[in-house]
């Protein structure tokens, strides 16, 4: 199968982005790929929307893992494709999760025609932009059943050339936090503000007041960020909103960090009850641990690396995304690695266009690095 395979069957799944738990489509098209395979030494366990899929080994006495999230994002697509954009309104792979499937499909391709000695797990994870799939699927019984002894992961990175790997000894990617705030007051007529509570205004208040949390509150050397990335409010121009919510995202690189943020957000809304006479709510939603690299496995790769002509290894910095990957890494031993896509538009764009060379780069990479391994 030439790189043209791969490049088709990341512009299939493009088609049909979908949100975390609710991949039926996506578990259906990857079920049917791996089936039509026929491949006699493999397993295949469904996950709630996700798959756990296993190549036996010839004489396995280890497992390792390669894990694909499989989730798209709320966003509507604005990108340049013809004939392959995203088909669900308001839907986009706009993380590459595309990518990282149709990678994952191609190294899985590679072992049911080369049965390996050791085990391969790959793991099609639901959920990774929310709720999160990893941790209960770490503490499901097939997880267990087939519990690796090594894992690893990639993540499309739009600032890096194709060709361009970048990742670092320990820690990679941030602690998070989703951020939840519902503010009630009361309502009534524009005209009219002092016969009422407004939430758009304790809302609009709330949001400035948090930027001093950064400023003020987290050390300078360490780093945090609050972002609210949306906020609801009102009906129509001339009624005062009675209600608002603000829906955000906490992230910091240590957990002190994340529970000084924490501590503060609290604060300022306990104030802001007082001070805007409402009643409010927080809810964290899903928190997701830090993606750290285990050092001996990372060191191996970049031995591993520095051997090889094909791509450029980078030692990149830590970054502020998250990753529910972090999961796996919090329990198994593994890594994970950015790869170069040269995008214009970043990872949550609407105008994301990962370049699709990267699909062969990545899948040769890992089978390569695999194959020292597992053979
Ligand atoms: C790689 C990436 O973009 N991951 C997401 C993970 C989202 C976690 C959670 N839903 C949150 O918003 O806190 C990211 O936004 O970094």
């Amino acid at each position: 199968m030439d790189n043209n395979t791969w490049i088709q069957i990341r512009r299939d799944l493009h088609k049909i982005p979908e949100a975390g738990f609710q991949e039926y489509k996506t578990q259906a098209y990857l079920s049917q790929y791996i089936q039509s395979l026929e491949c006699s030494f493999l397993e295949l366990e469904p996950w709630k929307t996700g798959l756990l899929v296993k190549i036996k080994g010839t004489s396995a006495t280890r497992t390792i893992a390669y894990r694909a999230d499989i989730d798209g994002l709320p966003i509507s697509e604005q990108t340049s494709y013809q004939g392959f954009r995203s088909e669900h309104p308001e839907y986009m792979h706009a993380c590459g999760h595309d990518f990282h499937m149709a990678i994952a499909l191609g190294i899985l391709t590679h072992y049911t025609q080369q049965q390996p000695k050791e085990n391969i797990l790959f793991i099609f994870q639901p959920a990774e932009e929310g709720p999160g799939g990893a941790l209960p699927m770490l503490q499901s019984e097939v997880f267990k059943k087939w519990l690796p002894d090594e894992i690893y992961a990639l993540h499309i990175a739009p600032e890096y050339k194709v060709g361009q790997i970048a990742t670092k000894p320990g820690l990679l990617f941030a602690n998070t936090s989703e951020l939840f705030i519902d503010l009630k007051g009361k309502g009534g007529h524009a005209a009219y503000p002092h016969h009422t509570k407004d939430m758009v205004v304790a809302a609009s208040s709330l949001v400035t007041q948090f930027q001093s949390i950064i400023s003020r509150n987290i050390d300078p050397l360490d780093s945090g960020v609050i972002t609210v990335g949306v906020i609801k409010g009102g009906t129509k121009q001339n009624i005062i909103a009675d209600s608002a919510r603000l829906e955000g995202t906490i992230r910091s690189l240590s957990i002190e960090s994340m529970k000084r943020m924490k501590q503060r957000i609290e604060a300022l809304v306990q104030a802001l009850e007082i001070g805007y006479e409402c009643e409010a709510s927080i809810d964290y939603g899903s928190n997701y641990c830090q993606v750290y690299n285990d050092p001996t496995l990372i060191s191996q790769f970049i031995e591993f690396s520095n051997r090889q002509d094909q791509y450029e290894l980078i030692i990149c910095k830590e970054a502020m995304t998250g990753e529910d990957f972090g999961y796996f890494l919090e329990n198994i031993p593994g890594f994970m690695v950015w790869l170069g896509v040269d995008s214009k538009y970043g990872l949550h764009d609407a105008r994301l266009e990962p370049d699709e060379q990267a699909i062969e780069v990545a899948k040769d990479m890992f089978i390569q690095f695999f194959n020292s391994k597992v053979n």
